[in-house]
């Protein structure tokens, strides 16, 4: 099993900090007051929520079906606008940025592994792991074929994505999104296609980012064994912070998913 890191229970984020200081104390993913209301007069799928997510942490987003945690993804990634307050990425404001600013910090900063890998199909696999770099007009210095021995797939850089299997091909996805050494990694149900034993590869490889390389990942998943690889799981109940759980276990889990689920009944 994997070390973990200690912390203390609903951590509150950072003070506000020095504006993109990469060494200093700065939270990597911080909500202040975010909320998120498709319609206008409508519900609020997100309520005003804060967030506070430190370097080296793996957390995972659980809650019923349309808790809001895609939007709570969508919105801390940078891929949605909130309706109201401010998504913080390392020591950036995001909601400051302009389209073409924001599509850099995306590319450059944030990576994401979708459970839909999105590898491009007509691309080599060292190819795809390669794009973000390529599209961010950086050199890749080895870490491609590092990136890829890490995740195991040292001999299949050469190979199409329609030649390795889902398993393989999300390994591959996950190469691609800490290609760039980013400061968020976000994870969108990252084993929702893969069998049990495939998954726990997959999982393995996220707390390895994290425990070996300092990585921080942010995790939605609807899967109690999934989220017991996460330091902390947190809980969503009608765009609100229902509840956390520091070091999760699968079954403490599973228990708060079926009282959630009972409450919303
Ligand atoms: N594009 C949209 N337009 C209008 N309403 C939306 C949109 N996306 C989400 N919603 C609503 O916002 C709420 C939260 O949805 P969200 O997809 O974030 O939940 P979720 O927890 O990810 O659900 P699931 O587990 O089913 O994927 C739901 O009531 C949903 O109907």
């Amino acid at each position: 099993m994997f070390g973990r890191q200690g912390f203390a229970a609903g951590t509150p984020g950072a003070p506000d900090t020095p504006e993109d200081d990469p060494s200093g104390g700065v939270d990597a993913l911080r909500l202040d007051g975010v909320t998120r209301t498709y319609r206008r007069g409508g519900p609020a799928a997100l309520a005003p929520l804060r967030l506070a997510v430190p370097r080296g942490r793996f957390l995972a987003v659980m809650g019923p079906s349309g808790s809001g945690k895609s939007t709570l993804l969508q919105c801390a990634a940078g891929l949605d606008r909130p309706s109201a307050g401010t998504v913080h990425i390392g020591g950036t404001d995001i909601g400051s940025l302009k389209e073409a600013a924001l599509t850099r910090l995306r590319r450059e900063r944030v990576g994401f592994v979708f459970q839909a890998h999105n590898l491009v199909p007509s691309l080599s696999v060292a190819e795809n792991v390669a794009l973000p770099l390529l599209l961010g007009g950086e050199p890749d210095d080895g870490r491609v074929s590092l990136g890829l021995a890490e995740v195991g797939l040292g001999d299949r850089g050469d190979d199409r994505p329609a030649e390795l299997s889902g398993g393989q091909q999300q390994r591959v996805a996950i190469a691609r999104a800490l290609v760039t050494r980013p400061e968020v990694v976000f994870a969108d149900e990252p084993t929702g296609a893969l069998d049990p034993v495939t998954a726990h590869g997959v999982l393995a490889l996220l707390r390895r980012a994290v425990d070996q390389d300092g990585h921080t990942v942010v995790m939605v998943t609807h899967d109690p064994a999934a989220a017991a690889w996460a330091d902390e799981a947190l809980f969503l109940s009608a765009g609100h912070v229902a509840t956390r759980l520091l070091r999760p276990d699968s079954a403490q889990v599973h228990g708060v998913m079926r009282d959630l689920g009972r409450a919303a009944a």
